[in-house]
Order: C-alpha cells, then structure tokens, then sequence
C-alpha cells in the first residue's frame, strides 16, 4: 500500500481543563494519497478542530499528526483580502505577485472559471464567485491535502450544486487528497470516496462509498447510504432525531 499522505495517531484534543471531555479523544486516522474523505458530524462534534489540526493551524498537544508540506484550506466564508483584486488574492497562495505567479494564477481562474473577473475587487463578487476565487488560491499551491470546511454552506442551493460539481472535475484533474467538512449526507455521497463521522470525540463511523462517477441521486445504492449514513448520525430517513423517536 502506498504511505498514507496523513496519518493521525492517538490524536486528542481538549480546550478545557482536565476535568472538561476532550472535543477529540485518540483519533487515528489515514488518508490515502487523492483520496476524497468526507467528514460529518453533528454541530459542535468537533469537526472543524479536527480540520485546523489538519491544517497545521493547531498545534498537536496530545498524539502525533503526519502531514504533507502542500496544504490549502477553503473555509465557509472566502476570507479574501478587499483591498486586493481578484488575482492577487490567488497569488497569496503562492507568496509574492511576480509575473510568474501571476501567470499561475491566471490559470487557476481559468480553471475555476472565473478569467473575465481577474481584475474585480473582492467586494464586487458574488458568494459563488468569491468561493471559487477562493478554491483557485487553494488550487494554485498544487496541495496533496486541500481541505474544505463547508465551503457551500452560505451558498444558495443552485449555487451549491454548480460549486460541488466544480469540485468534483477540480478533485479528478489534480487529485489532491481532500478533506471536506459537510452536515450534508448528499453532498458527501455526492462526492466522497470515503465518509467519517465523528462523534463524542471519536470517528463513529466509516463508510467507504462504492459508488460510480459521476455520482447521481438517481444511482442504485446512493438510497441506502444516504440512510445508513443519517442512521450513523442518529436521526431517520425523514429528518427524525432516532433516540428522540424510539423514547
Ligand atoms: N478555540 C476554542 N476554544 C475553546 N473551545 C473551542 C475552541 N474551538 C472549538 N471549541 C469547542 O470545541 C467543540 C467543537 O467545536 P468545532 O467547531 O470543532 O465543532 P464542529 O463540529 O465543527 O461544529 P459545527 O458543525 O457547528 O461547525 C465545541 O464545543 C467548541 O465550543
């Protein structure tokens, strides 16, 4: 098997005292070179501390954590700088505006679609386009781990599917290893080869997902995995908290 590109091991996490539950407990985990791993959860699970230390934003304080060099984060909200354009903002990922790097990120606009805005003021985007602008900054560093915190959340729905099919062709052309952080089951089957769910500082679950590209709601088996998954996650088909159910 070839090394895993991320390897937690024993990982743990608390921001309380020691009497406070840690928000993650010993996670091992590893994630294979280009592989599309989901991460779900319920709020407050944890699944953003998780993303940070994957990130390196967070320092590791208990266990070990082995990370690539090249790593990009997307978060919910685009956090472009406004008082540079569009391009320079994709330049960032790449330290320095020299024509080279401009140059580079020309062709990550391009790949996100976004060429005719390279020269706009973030403040005249639309949510979309500042979130692809945002997936071009990534894009542009060439991650072996591109890390995706809700990057659709803020997005309307139509917005939404255009943006995860993006990400889908971005995944097939580069093949980063990617972490996304999602609460919804469709969007990880949607695009995930792999589903995490962590809960109680702990992964529950973890689902490889078989399914054909590119995925469809339509697909046999998506059904099933779309329940399995929200049974994993403790609420029913119809949206019904489980527990709360069967008291
Ligand atoms: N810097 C911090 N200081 C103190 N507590 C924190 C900090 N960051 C996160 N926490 C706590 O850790 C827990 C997990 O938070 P986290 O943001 O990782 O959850 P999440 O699963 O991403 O939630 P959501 O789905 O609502 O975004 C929460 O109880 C949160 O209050």
């Amino acid at each position: 098997m070839t090394s895993p590109v991320v390897s937690l091991r024993g990982l743990s996490r608390r921001f309380g005292g020691p009497d406070e539950p840690p928000v993650l407990n010993g996670i091992d985990l590893d994630i294979a070179p280009g592989e599309f791993t989901a991460l779900l959860g319920r709020s407050g699970s944890g699944k953003t501390t998780l993303l940070r230390t994957l990130a390196g934003l967070d320092p590791v304080t208990e266990g070990e954590a082995r990370l690539p060099e090249r790593r990009a984060v997307v978060f919910q909200e685009p956090r472009l700088l406004p008082w540079k354009s569009v391009w320079q903002n994709v330049a960032l990922g790449l330290r320095g505006e020299t024509a080279a790097n401009r140059r580079k990120a020309q062709a990550a606009l391009r790949e996100v679609e976004l060429s005719h805005r390279e020269d706009a003021w973030p403040l005249t985007l639309s949510g979309g386009e500042a979130q692809r602008t945002g997936l071009a900054r990534a894009l542009v560093r060439e991650p072996e781990l591109l890390l995706l915190d809700e990057p659709f959340a803020s997005l309307d729905a139509l917005t939404r599917l255009r943006m995860q099919t993006l990400v889908a062709e971005l995944w097939q052309a580069h093949r980063p290893a990617v972490l996304l952080v999602t609460h919804d089951v469709e969007e990880a089957l949607l695009l995930a080869d792999r589903v995490l769910v962590l809960d109680g500082g702990r992964l529950s679950a973890d689902l490889p997902v078989d399914l054909p590209r590119p995925r469809r709601r339509a697909l046999p088996g998506f059904n099933a995995l779309r329940v399995k998954l929200l049974a994993s996650l403790g609420v029913d088909e119809d949206g019904h908290d489980a527990a709360s159910r069967a008291a």
